[in-house]
């Protein structure tokens, strides 16, 4: 392999092995702010596969308990890194289990606030006084300890809350320092990751553009063709930049409308792309085709595959397209440089890689995201995902760092299959039309009392019932809009957005009057979990 190939060999990378727990990509969030980059990976992984020599190694926690059959565990050859490892919770039980200790079920249960006493001094607990308030979750607790190693911390009802092998560089926690309820949580990680193991903070937004642009033109090589999906949200516009700082007019930029983007996307996506960030984008205008597919479709996950598939035909096609356009260059002799397309760029973020790196596979399916990552199986592109390491805040600074619009860097996420999945129940043109004009007003009704940036995500669903109503004295019977708005940083988790009540007012007289076919407009108050932040 290419020495610019992994990411992982550029920087101090962290290893972090899941076993399943809600909270292990926040133990990445926590290593990445240290400015340390860091790598997630299955707990079952084998060590001898690593692309990489990890600085130091985290074990996460898990929904198991290590004793119980067909619990997860990691590979023996992790304690011969001769690295030090830090266990977590689950992490900790796991090392205790695996080193000759013992962990039994407990009838005293720790979930949330516990004080612990630190008893011993530790470099895990450097900077730290005598006690510290953490935050716990467990059911299990280790009843003996493996030799060689000491206790650290306890508290009331857990004797080994903290416990090391400082020889074997081995470190264990029960309680999560992840968590921002454990206040010195971070000061505790920066112990292990830069006292302990001994990890560079480089991981600076700065240096991974030009390390990426710099592996990029490494991986394509002086001719090969690059082809890019790119939808004008921040993260394939990003994307896309770094691309064509890379490889310049080798790049093909390709916008789908699908016939159920925003009103007026496909346009401002084209001017923005060409005039500001100097991008070639080609518009496929595919809206009948979508359309046409999703005629008399009402299940939203059969709405989700159709788009999908859509998708990856359309591109597969237009992929075709400019192979033989450029095959005919080739042939005239006045092609230059530009070899065949051989790459396919996508804009894909470290959360979608995390959910499908879990131990069991990825989670339970809750909504098939329209994921271009189905492309891989069959198509003969190779994928580039210069942002398949960050997460969608290190993305924006990226855009920021690169001049990017700040409207742009900023923007709503919006997802592939659009206003599809915001029109409940059948998507007819005319539905379409209804949603997308309700969310034009909305949003801009958002953006001139200067909540946009204060929102992370707000879009009008139109729902598949009718009300009766009261227009200039004559009875309707007409649609519903929904108003969705929602706080967030990292989408899986979300409440809804407080919206004052004039901005409101405002919104629902504009909607009901403007838009044809409305004549109720509701607001949206769940938080996700348990609602999610589409409709559908
Ligand atoms: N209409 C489209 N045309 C071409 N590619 C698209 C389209 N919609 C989505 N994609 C591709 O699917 C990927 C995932 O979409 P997603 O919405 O998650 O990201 P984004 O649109 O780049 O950013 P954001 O999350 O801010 O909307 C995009 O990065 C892009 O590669
Ligand atoms: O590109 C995308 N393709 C999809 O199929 C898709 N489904 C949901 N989303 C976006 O993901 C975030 C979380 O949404 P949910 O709470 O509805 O799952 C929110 O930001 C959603 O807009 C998608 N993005
Ligand atoms: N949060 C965890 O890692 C929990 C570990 C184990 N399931 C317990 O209850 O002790
Ligand atoms: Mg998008």
């Amino acid at each position: 392999m290419d020495k610019l190939e992994e990411i992982s060999q550029l920087y101090d990378t962290i290893l972090i092995l899941d076993f399943g727990s809600q909270l292990t990509h926040l133990i990445a969030r926590r290593v990445r702010e240290l400015g340390v980059y860091c790598e997630l990976l299955a707990c079952n992984i084998n060590i001898t596969d690593l692309k990489f020599k990890p600085k130091g190694v985290i074990l996460s926690g898990s929904p198991y308990s290590v004793y119980e059959k067909g619990s997860p565990h990691v590979d023996p050859e992790v304690w011969k890194l001769n690295v030090p490892i830090l266990g977590i919770c689950y992490g900790l039980q796991e090392i205790a289990f695996t080193h000759g200790g013992a962990v039994e079920c407990h009838d005293k249960k720790e979930f949330g606030h516990a004080d612990i006493k630190i008893v011993e001094e530790s470099k895990l607990f450097e900077g730290i006084s005598t006690s510290m308030q953490v935050w716990m979750s467990h059911g299990d607790q280790i009843t003996k300890l493996p030799t060689d190693f000491r206790v650290v911390a306890n508290t009331d009802t857990a004797p080994f809350a903290a416990v090391e092998n400082v020889t074997e560089k081995i470190y264990g926690i029960q309680f999560h320092p992840e968590v921002t309820h454990t206040a010195l949580g971070k000061v505790l990680l920066k112990n292990f990751v830069v006292g302990i193991c001994g990890a560079k903070g480089n991981w600076t937004m700065e240096s991974f553009v030009d390390k990426e642009i710099e592996r990029i033109r490494v991986m394509v090589g002086p001719t090969a063709q690059v082809i890019g999906a790119v939808s004008g949200g921040v993260d394939s516009t990003i994307a896309a930049s770094i691309m064509s700082k890379a490889i310049g007019s080798r790049f093909h930029a390709v916008l789908v409308d699908n016939g159920v983007m925003r009103l007026n996307e496909c346009n401002e996506v084209k001017k923005r792309l060409t005039e500001k960030l100097g991008i070639n984008l080609t518009v496929i205008d595919a809206a009948d085709l979508f359309l046409g597919r999703l005629k008399g479709v009402s299940d939203p996950e059969k709405k989700r595959k159709i788009i999908g598939n859509t998708f990856i035909e359309v591109f597969e096609k237009e992929g075709e397209r400019i192979e033989l356009e450029i095959e005919e260059d080739i042939k005239k002799g006045t092609s230059g440089n530009r070899g065949k397309i051989e790459f396919l760029l996508q804009g894909t973020l470290y959360p979608d890689v995390i959910e499908s790196v879990s131990f069991k596979g990825p989670s339970a399916t809750i909504k098939t995201h329209h994921n271009v990552g189905g492309l891989l199986e069959n198509m003969k592109l190779k994928l580039i995902e210069p942002l398949r390491e960050l997460f969608k805040d290190e993305v924006r600074a990226i855009g920021t760092l690169m001049n990017i619009d700040e409207e742009l860097v900023w923007r709503h996420p919006f997802p592939g299959p659009g206003i599809a999945i915001r029109v409940l129940g059948e998507v007819t043109p005319t539905q379409v039309e209804i949603a997308r004009k309700a969310d034009y007003i909305y949003i801009e009704e958002i953006r001139k009392a200067g909540l946009y940036r204060q929102i992370s995500q707000a879009y009008a669903a139109l729902l598949p019932v009718k009300a009766v109503g009261v227009m200039g004295d004559a009875r309707t019977y007409e649609q519903v809009i929904a108003l969705r708005a929602v706080t967030t940083t990292d989408f899986m988790t979300a409440d809804w957005f407080p919206m004052p009540y004039e901005i409101l007012k405002k919104i629902s007289n504009r909607i009901i009057n403007e838009v044809r076919g409305v004549n109720r407009v509701v607001y949206d108050i769940s938080s996700k979990p348990p609602a999610t932040i589409e409709w559908e």
